[in-house]
């Protein structure tokens, strides 16, 4: 097994779908409830704070959305009208905070019941236990699902509650993953410097964004993963973000 060192790291911020979990776990089991349940969750919970919550958040998106074939969404949007809008997001997979914020919400049932548990490759819980006794800073998560879908999918995994190694989760309320200065905030936020964090993703763009920052960065090449573009690759390679297949090929101090 060929492992790649990477020195001086005191944090691991870890990227959730192809990275720990498989992206089949995220678009054939999480996507697909919610596009089953989400009209249903709305019209049961129309005085949720939190729904309001996201509900202006999609209103104000669906105002700068150039693409989206209807009208825009009102101010006070009907549930058929929201759900159009949903639909259209959910089929380009946009990394919407209101569409997370509500698949988040409407996640929880499926795993408080224990109808879902989320997937994790068998490499991660050995991983969380040596990263988090032997990192000072420990290990936390970045990923466009929201903090609260996080907290659900390790908290309620296939190897149980793993909330208790995570030191801290961010979504794209710190900025979107393929912007630098979102990792510059988690940096700030972690009280970390950045070149003693290392950023493991399944995304090149996320990790050109980490090494702009001055994060470190590794790519995780898990089965059913996209295949990187041999340009993509060389950029890569350029900058020196080595590629794994599993987190035992990580070596740290
Ligand atoms: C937190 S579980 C749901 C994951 C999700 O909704 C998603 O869009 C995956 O984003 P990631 O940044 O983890 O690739």
């Amino acid at each position: 097994m060929t492992t790649l060192s990477f020195p001086g790291v005191s944090c691991m911020l870890l990227d959730i779908e192809g990275t720990t979990t498989s992206i089949s776990f995220v678009h054939d089991v999480l996507f697909p409830y919610a596009a089953a349940n989400l009209e249903a969750f709305l019209r049961s919970h129309p005085t949720d704070p939190n729904v309001i919550r996201h509900t202006n958040l999609l209103v104000e998106e669906c105002a700068a959305e150039s693409a989206y074939p209807h009208a825009p969404l009102g101010p006070s949007p009907s549930v058929e009208e929201l759900m159009q809008y949903i639909r259209f997001l959910m089929a380009a997979d946009r990394k919407s905070p209101g569409l997370k914020g509500l698949q988040g919400q409407c996640w929880d049932a499926a795993y408080r019941s224990g109808l879902v548990k989320g997937h994790l490759f068998a490499d991660v819980l050995p991983a969380f236990r040596r990263w988090s006794t032997s990192l000072p800073k420990g290990v936390a998560i970045y990923s466009s699902g929201s903090v609260p879908a996080q907290r659900l999918l390790f908290g309620f995994s296939e190897e149980g509650d793993l909330t208790p190694y995570l030191v801290d989760y961010f979504d794209t309320g710190v900025g979107a993953k393929i912007h630098a200065s979102s990792y510059a905030t988690i940096t700030q936020r972690l009280d970390v410097s950045p070149g003693a964090i290392l950023f493991a993703s399944d995304n090149p763009l996320e990790l050109l964004a980490a090494h702009e920052a001055g994060l470190q960065a590794v790519l995780l090449d898990r089965p059913g993963n996209a295949p990187i573009s041999s340009e993509m690759a060389a950029r890569l390679e350029a900058l020196h973000i080595g590629t794994v297949q599993s987190f035992a090929q990580i070596e740290l101090p």
